[in-house]
């Protein structure tokens, strides 16, 4: 930023959450740099409060009406304006800004992310599931409206900084690691007995509770070959995974001479956030240097798909262009909680989400094309998983 520059503005959707938090850790440390806008949360209100206040924010949203009243009584008398309920986290999402930050959590960051892509905003895109529910509504809806939309997973940060945009056709593959999630040793009998705090134990990232269990079934790779799709533009034949126990090399493209371009460093999401935050230009981070002499030794491994169906699940929806990826996103969005609320076993999540294909395939699965189209589908996915979960259908109806 040249000297004397004015501050960038900066709304965060999700802001009490892992991303939004790290986020904010990096506007403290670059006052003169970065002004808060807006920042929401679901129903977190105190924390949302203390962070409104610390970082001066002019406005503080809640999804959840339930936790408006909290909200305003902490924020009574700072003049920090106050709303709640999705359609003012939709207001918050299209304020003018510098850039967005996007970091809700799972479907429910759909409409409002869209929102802001209408609105043509510079969208620092963490919410994976909103490209893996509408991806081809999202990227054309940001396209027709000149939005701009930077990465800020960790491979997808990789992948953009390796690609070379003047040749998208000298492109032959596009790589993205998985760490192995917590049970990457494990014997599927021993998997059948994982618990929630098992699969919550990431041994790399520090991360919010539904992406630690994607992790963990290795879903989270899946939704990230699918928001790579849709990112970047790529075929699903050229997209693939390899397991990365290390977490060094975060993805890697590979060019039609045989070249390589991989992007490296430590595993903490503040440096994908700063590269968001600053693109193109670079923010200066306080986190520890990658030193290959003392990691030693980067080591690679094909995944297992017997041992982590769900990485399956999400390949064959990536080559889908109907609406099979909202329906799988969703699926094992419900699973996902049911694990968490020990309702299901860990090996459920594959099972619910694969049945709830399986059932929208037999039934026909619509596209598509409109906001409409995917919460419908997704609420379908929704009623039918829970259903599931439930004893209450069986795959045979
Ligand atoms: N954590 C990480 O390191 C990485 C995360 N991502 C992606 O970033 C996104 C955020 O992940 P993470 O920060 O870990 O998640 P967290 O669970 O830590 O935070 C989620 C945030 O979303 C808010 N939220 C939850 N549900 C709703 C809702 N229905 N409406 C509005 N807001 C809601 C939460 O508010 P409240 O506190 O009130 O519940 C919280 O602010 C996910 O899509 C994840 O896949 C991608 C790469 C790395
Ligand atoms: C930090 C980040 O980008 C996560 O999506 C991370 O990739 C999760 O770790 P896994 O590689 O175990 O899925
Ligand atoms: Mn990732």
């Amino acid at each position: 930023m040249p000297p004397g520059s004015a501050p960038e503005t900066i709304s965060i959707l999700g802001a009490t959450g892992s991303i939004g938090l790290s986020t904010l850790d990096l506007i403290g440390r670059n006052p003169d740099r970065f002004e808060v806008e807006a920042l929401t949360a679901n129903a977190n209100a105190t924390a949302l409060a203390e962070l409104a206040i610390r970082f001066r924010a002019r406005l503080a949203v809640v999804a959840d009406p339930a936790a408006y009243g909290e909200l305003k009584a902490a924020l009574a008398g700072t003049g920090i304006e106050v709303a709640a309920g999705p359609s003012a986290v939709q207001e918050a999402a299209v304020r003018p800004v510098s850039r967005l930050m996007a970091a809700i959590v799972g479907a429910a960051g759909l409409a409002p992310t869209l929102a802001a892509a209408r609105s043509g905003a510079t969208i620092l895109l963490a919410n994976k599931e909103c490209l893996v529910s509408a991806g081809r509504l999202f990227m054309d809806t940001a396209r027709r409206h000149r939005a701009r939309v930077i990465p800020v997973d960790s491979e997808h940060c990789a992948i953009f900084q390796a690609l070379d945009s003047n040749r998208p056709e000298a492109v032959e593959s596009v790589t993205i690691t998985a760490s192995g999630g917590p049970f990457r040793t494990w014997s599927v009998e021993q998997m059948a007995r994982a618990r929630p705090e098992d699969a919550l134990r990431h041994p790399v990232w520090s991360m919010g509770a539904k992406i630690s269990i994607d992790s963990a079934t290795l879903m989270n790779k899946g939704l990230e070959l699918i928001e790579a799709r849709h990112l970047f533009d790529l075929e699903p034949e050229r997209l693939s995974v390899v397991v990365h126990p290390e977490s060094i090399v975060h993805g890697f493209v590979t060019y039609a001479d045989g070249s390589v371009i991989a992007q490296l460093a430590l595993p903490d999401m503040r440096t994908p956030i700063a590269y968001a935050l600053a693109w193109p230009e670079r923010l200066a981070t306080p986190m520890d240097r990658l030193d290959l002499c003392s990691v030693g030794r980067l080591t690679f491994e094909s995944p297992d798909l017997q041992r982590f169906p769900a990485l399956a699940l999400a390949q064959q929806a990536l080559s889908r262009n109907d609406g099979t990826a909202t329906v799988l996103n969703a699926a094992n969005e419900i699973a996902v909680n049911a694990f968490l609320q020990r309702r299901i076993k860990f090996p459920d999540i594959a099972t619910i989400v694969d049945k709830a294909v399986s059932r929208a395939d037999t039934e026909g699965v619509g596209d598509v094309e409109s906001l409409e189209d995917a919460v419908a589908l997704d609420g379908w996915a929704r009623r039918i998983a829970g259903g599931f979960i439930s004893g209450l259908l069986t795959p045979a109806g």
